[in-house]
C-alpha cells in the first residue's frame, strides 16, 4: 500500500503550496515509498496532512520515529514561504509524546516562531485524528543564498523548481541571485524567494 494524502478538508481555503521536487521524500508524489504530504498556507501558519504507511514501518503497526522526523523537517520547510527565504535545517528537535499507528491522519502545523538575522526558529505540532497532539517539532532554519542549492546539489533540479516557484523566471531568479551577497538576511528583498 503507497501513502495517499487526503485532499485539505472542504469549505476551507488556504493556498496549496509548490512541491520541493516531484521525488522530494515529504511531499513528492513521484516518490513511492515517500510521505506523499500536500502543504497548505493558512495565514502565517502551514499544515499538511500525513498518512504513515507500510513504507515507515518502526514497531510492528506504528511510524518509525525517523519518518516522523521527515515529515515534520519537510513541514517546517514549507513555513519558509511565509518567511519568504531559502533555508535549510540546521537542527531538528522531534519530542515523541504518543505512538504513531499507521493508516490515520496526522495533521502537522507549523509556525515561525522567531527570526533573528540568518536564524529563523519553527516549531509544529502532529495532532491525530482526534486532534491529540502525538508529536512535536523544533527546528533552526539557517537563511541560505540560491548557490547553496547550486553548489551542494543538483543544479538541473535546483532550476526546475526554480522556474516553477518563479512562473518560468528560473533563468532571471538565479541571474539575480549570482549578484546577491551570498548570505542575505530574512525578510529582504533578496533574500527572499522570487514569487
Ligand atoms: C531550492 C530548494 C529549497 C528546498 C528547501 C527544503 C527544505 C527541507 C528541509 C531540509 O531537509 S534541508 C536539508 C538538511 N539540512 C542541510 O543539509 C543543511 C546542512 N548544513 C549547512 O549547509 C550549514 O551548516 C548551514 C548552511 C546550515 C550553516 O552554515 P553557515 O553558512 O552558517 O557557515 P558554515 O561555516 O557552517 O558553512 C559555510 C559553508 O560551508 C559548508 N560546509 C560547512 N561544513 C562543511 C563540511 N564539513 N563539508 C563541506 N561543506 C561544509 C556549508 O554547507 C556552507 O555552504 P554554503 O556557503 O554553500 O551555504
Amino acid at each position: 500500500m503507497t501513502a495517499q494524502q487526503p485532499d485539505y478538508p472542504r469549505g476551507s481555503a488556504p493556498a496549496r503550496l509548490p512541491l520541493h521536487s516531484p521525488r522530494c521524500m515529504g511531499c513528492g508524489p513521484d516518490n513511492p515509498a515517500g510521505l506523499r504530504m500536500r502543504a497548505f498556507r493558512d495565514g502565517d501558519e502551514v499544515n499538511a496532512d500525513v498518512v504513515f504507511d507500510e513504507h515507515h514501518v518502526g514497531a510492528p503497526g506504528l511510524a518509525h520515529g525517523g519518518a516522523v522526523a521527515a515529515a515534520c523537517d519537510d513541514l517546517l520547510g514549507f513555513a519558509l514561504f511565509v518567511a519568504e527565504t531559502a533555508a535549510v535545517t540546521r537542527s531538528l528537535s522531534i519530542e515523541y509524546l504518543a505512538p504513531v499507528p499507521l493508516h490515520e491522519t496526522h495533521r502537522i502545523t507549523a509556525r515561525i516562531q522567531a527570526q533573528d538575522a540568518r536564524r529563523l526558529n519553527i516549531a509544529a505540532t502532529g495532532a491525530g485524528p482526534d486532534g491529540t497532539v502525538r508529536f512535536t517539532a523544533e527546528a533552526v532554519f539557517i537563511v541560505v543564498s540560491l548557490q547553496h542549492f547550486l553548489r551542494h546539489g543538483d543544479p538541473d533540479g535546483v532550476w526546475r523548481l526554480l522556474d516553477r516557484l518563479t512562473d518560468g523566471n528560473a533563468d532571471e531568479a538565479l541571474r539575480t541571485a549570482a549578484e546577491l551577497p551570498e548570505h542575505p538576511q530574512p525578510g529582504t528583498e533578496e533574500g527572499g524567494w522570487s514569487s
